[in-house]
């Protein structure tokens, strides 16, 4: 199990944002962590990536608990945040270059240009950031989460703005990455989570409603679509 969460919880100020949330993910399967506006997704993905502290509970990634082990889990793991936080008056190469060498990486050149084709930046490369479309800065955000080849990838969001042509492109660059990784991912689209998604959690208002394979919760609900289902736990 590369990620297990027990017990999680987190307020802010009064808002409890998430309540009391476990759930395992394990290598080579692509969970999708689903839940309406404002369910708590983004609050417990910054907690899994180290970069929110919970108010209670625990979760390891790759082992180490996450509490004690912050710099080091951030290390093992790629996080798309849901607002990237591109250096946007940096080139694209430049960008991909630094933060390559922020993880310590050798033979940064040939990382960067890998990483470029990977994300499909290509044409792009040579670009200011703060110049590219809403579609190509995600998949810089992409290409610096997955940069340093890290065991688990936590992404929220990562095909928001893409057009039709990029969501098929990035959802089967993400489903070849999660082959051997352990991959997390927020989404508001169902066909997406039908496309590349073995396991669902859905929560709502903070609180977990579904914690389970798609397939098992597609026998669960028979008849039903995904849609529907999330309608159905979550309203
Ligand atoms: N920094 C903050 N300060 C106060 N409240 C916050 C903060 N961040 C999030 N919240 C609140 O916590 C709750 C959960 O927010 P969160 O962003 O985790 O939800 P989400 O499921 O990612 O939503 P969305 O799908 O809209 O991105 C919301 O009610 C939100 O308003």
């Amino acid at each position: 199990m590369s990620i297990k969460v027990n017990a999680l919880s987190k307020s802010y100020g009064k808002q409890k944002a998430i309540d009391n949330i476990s759930f395992e993910a394990s290598p080579g399967r692509i969970l999708g962590f689903l839940g309406p506006n404002g369910a708590g997704k983004s609050t417990t993905m910054k907690i899994l990536s180290a970069y929110l502290s919970a108010d209670a509970g625990e979760a390891v990634i790759c082992g180490l608990g996450i509490r004690d082990n912050a710099l080091e889990i951030k290390k093992r793991i790629g996080y798309l945040p849901e607002h990237t936080p591109l250096y946007v008056d940096m080139y694209v190469k430049e960008f991909l270059a630094f933060v390559a060498e922020s993880y310590g990486l050798k033979g940064i050149d040939l990382k960067v240009k890998e990483v470029i084709t990977k994300v499909g930046l290509e044409a792009e490369q040579f670009k200011k950031i703060s110049m590219l479309s809403k579609g190509y800065k995600q998949r810089v955000g992409l290409a610096q989460a997955i940069i340093h080849d890290p065991q688990v990838l936590i992404l929220d969001e990562p095909t928001s703005g893409l057009d039709p042509n990029q969501l098929l492109e990035i959802r089967s660059l993400i489903r070849n990455l999660g082959q051997n990784k352990t991959v997390i991912l927020s989404t508001h689209i169902m066909q997406e989570v039908e496309a590349i998604c073995d396991d669902v959690v859905i929560i709502s208002k903070g609180k977990l409603v579904a914690v389970s394979s798609l397939q098992e919760l597609r026998e669960k609900h028979r008849n039903s679509s995904l849609e529907e289902i999330f309608r159905k736990l979550t309203a």
